[in-house]
């Protein structure tokens, strides 16, 4: 009789920017180190976009305990909200450009170290969030940060550098929008986060205080400010201490309604998304993912 598969390994060929044979070899030490640790693994490589969610949904039902994703947030996203509210717990190999989810938990960036915490870690219970009813774990958001995933994903390359280019070329065309947040208004606004994990990926602390375990998400909001201002606030982004900039402000909630006058352009975990009309509903979803430390 085949030993039946207690593990499973999902793995996106295209995310980040590792070359193939690299990756190659990851796949192999992936297969290697599960089975001397007493796994029985299967690793299958995604062929499209919602394959990894497809896959992650057929290891619930099947009763396997343990899916690691060798990708980024996206795919990480993508199986993540099949095992929402199943007995099966995630396992984060980072490969992507971001990694938000992995920085946030405080998960090796190498992905051979990474891969040995998921093997041998212990199920977490993590929250994660929906923009209206569309899954998120790491951030979603409005206002420039959604503008700058639209724009990113028509750019024939991923990776840190084209995503900076990009962020760079649409802080000059981005035109702030005004939101009603549960009925107040809230003037314009540069950026309106809605926060699970404190970052977006890459070390971009949009919301320092986020704690992923609270039951609660932090609805962030940067006005906009001076162009001079930009570099103050970009370090401020990425040494973790926006908390401290005049021109953010935070407030934890469980759910929310934001409307505005225009179709809202937003994103979930990076991945750009377009709400029908011009309302969405957030909501926090508490301890509803586990995830392997
Ligand atoms: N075989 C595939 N072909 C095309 N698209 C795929 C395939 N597998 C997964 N995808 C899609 O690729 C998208 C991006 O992948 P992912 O987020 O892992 O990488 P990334 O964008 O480089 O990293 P990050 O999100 O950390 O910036 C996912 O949202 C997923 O839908």
């Amino acid at each position: 009789m085949m030993p039946k598969t207690d593990l499973l390994v999902i793995i996106n060929p295209l995310s980040g920017t590792m070359p193939l044979a690299q990756k190659e070899s990851l796949r192999l030490f992936i297969a290697t180190e599960a089975q001397r640790q007493g796994f029985q693994p299967e690793l299958i490589m995604t062929t499209h976009a919602g394959h990894a969610t497809e896959l992650a949904a057929q290891a619930a039902q099947t009763g396997i305990r343990r899916v690691l994703v060798v990708g980024g947030d996206g795919t990480i996203n993508e199986a993540a909200r099949a095992l929402r509210k199943t007995a099966t717990a995630l396992g984060i190999i980072p490969m992507g450009s971001g990694n938000g989810l992995a920085r946030h938990m405080g998960l090796p960036m190498n992905p051979q170290k990474a891969t040995q915490r998921a093997l041998s870690g212990k199920p977490v219970l993590i929250d994660s969030g929906e923009i209206n009813d569309l899954p998120f774990f790491c951030t979603a958001g409005l206002g420039f940060e959604a503008y700058v995933a639209h724009e990113f994903a028509n750019q024939p390359t991923r990776g840190l550098q084209t995503y900076v280019k990009t962020a760079y070329r649409a802080f000059w065309s981005y035109k702030p929008a005004s939101y009603l947040v549960d009925g107040q208004e809230t003037g314009p606004l540069f950026s309106l986060t809605i926060a699970n994990a404190a970052q977006f990926g890459n070390n971009a602390w949009i919301a320092p205080l986020a704690n992923i375990a609270d039951g609660q998400l932090d609805l962030c909001q940067i006005r906009p400010f001076p162009a001079r201002m930009a570099g103050l606030i970009g370090w401020r982004l990425f040494n973790k201490s926006l908390n401290t900039s005049a021109y953010w402000q935070s407030q934890r909630l469980q759910q929310t309604t934001i409307e505005s006058d225009a179709p809202l352009l937003a994103h979930a975990d990076g991945e750009p998304i377009l709400l029908a009309g011009n309302t969405c509903t957030v909501r926090v979803l508490p301890g509803s993912l586990s995830v392997l430390l």
